[in-house]
């Protein structure tokens, strides 16, 4: 596309994770080591979503989680805007947690079915020192497009697409620079999908977000990710602009993956269909 250089949020080098491989523990002497990142080179662009595709266990959520330093790198290094990250300790890390945040896969397993949803909300800004955690709550939940009245409800009282809408309120509550959303519309049916989209785009471009986005959809990732980046077995085989890797692909197993997922090609304006009422909102 060319025009200005974006600057990157993350520049990634050189990463590696390997973890002692305890399915094959020796009589004698340390377990050898799983090498699951080998040695990655990628920079996420600010402003930008970027997609992450590749088959299962090729290390997607171990790269997500080691960007959020959930996980620490056994080589390399990870700089988060200017800053290297890569070894910081939890103290050191704890000015970097409210930009860092993370949207889980299934909303029913990572909301706390005993907490109303303003606390569910509340609770890491409550953590994070946040003034006023109540009102911002309320805030995130209006931004998610739920609206203020499912505050005292619990998660089982939430539709699939609502509980989502939950969890990505409590990724954004406290402002983050940078969210990682791991296969966070996989449960969910095809139109609740396209209103989730629509709404994380909106998000993105209103609030300046940097997202990585790990999902097997293609047909999803062609609509979000300005980026896209292809691992296969703990390597990068790939990256680029999304609409160039998926038209030409380079490397063969990229190639594969577009074969074994059909594209749709025609009207894709039913994901711009968004409810303009709370209460539509699946
Ligand atoms: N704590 C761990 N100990 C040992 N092996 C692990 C650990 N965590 C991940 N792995 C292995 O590392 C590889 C990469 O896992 P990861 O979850 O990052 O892959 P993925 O691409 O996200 O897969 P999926 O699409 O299935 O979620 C897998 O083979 C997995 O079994």
């Amino acid at each position: 596309m060319g025009g200005a250089r974006v600057t990157p949020l993350f520049e990634v080098r050189g990463l590696h994770l390997s973890l002692p491989n305890l399915n094959e523990k020796p009589l004698f002497g340390p377990a050898p080591r799983v090498h699951i990142l080998r040695g990655l080179d990628l920079d996420l662009p600010e402003g930008q979503v970027t997609g992450i595709v590749g088959e299962s266990g090729s290390g997607k959520s171990t790269l997500g989680r080691c960007l959020i330093r959930l996980l620490e790198p056994t080589g390399g290094s990870v700089t988060f805007a200017g800053t290297d990250i890569t070894h910081l300790g939890p103290q050191a890390l704890r000015p970097f947690r409210r930009d860092l945040q993370m949207i889980f896969q299934d909303p029913m397993s990572s909301l706390n079915p005993r907490h109303r949803i303003r606390d569910i909300i509340a609770g890491p800004l409550r953590v994070n020192g946040v003034e006023n955690a109540d009102a911002r709550a309320l805030d995130a939940l209006d931004r998610v497009q739920l609206g203020r009245r499912f505050a005292d409800r619990y998660p089982h009282q939430l539709s699939g697409g609502q509980r989502q809408r939950v969890g990505i309120a409590r990724g954004i509550a406290l402002g983050p620079r940078f969210i990682l959303a791991d296969e966070i519309v996989s449960g969910l049916d095809v139109s609740t999908q396209a209103q989730i989209i629509a709404l994380l785009e909106e998000l993105v471009a209103d609030m300046n977000l940097t997202m990585a986005f790990i999902s097997h959809d293609l047909s999803v990732i062609r609509r979000l990710c300005q980026r896209v980046i292809v691992m296969k077995a703990g390597e990068i085989v790939e990256a680029g602009e999304t609409a160039q890797v998926f038209a030409a692909p380079q490397h063969p197993y990229t190639a594969e993956l577009k074969s074994a997922i059909p594209l749709p090609e025609i009207d894709d304006s039913w994901l711009h269909d968004r409810p303009r009422e709370a209460g539509d909102v699946q």
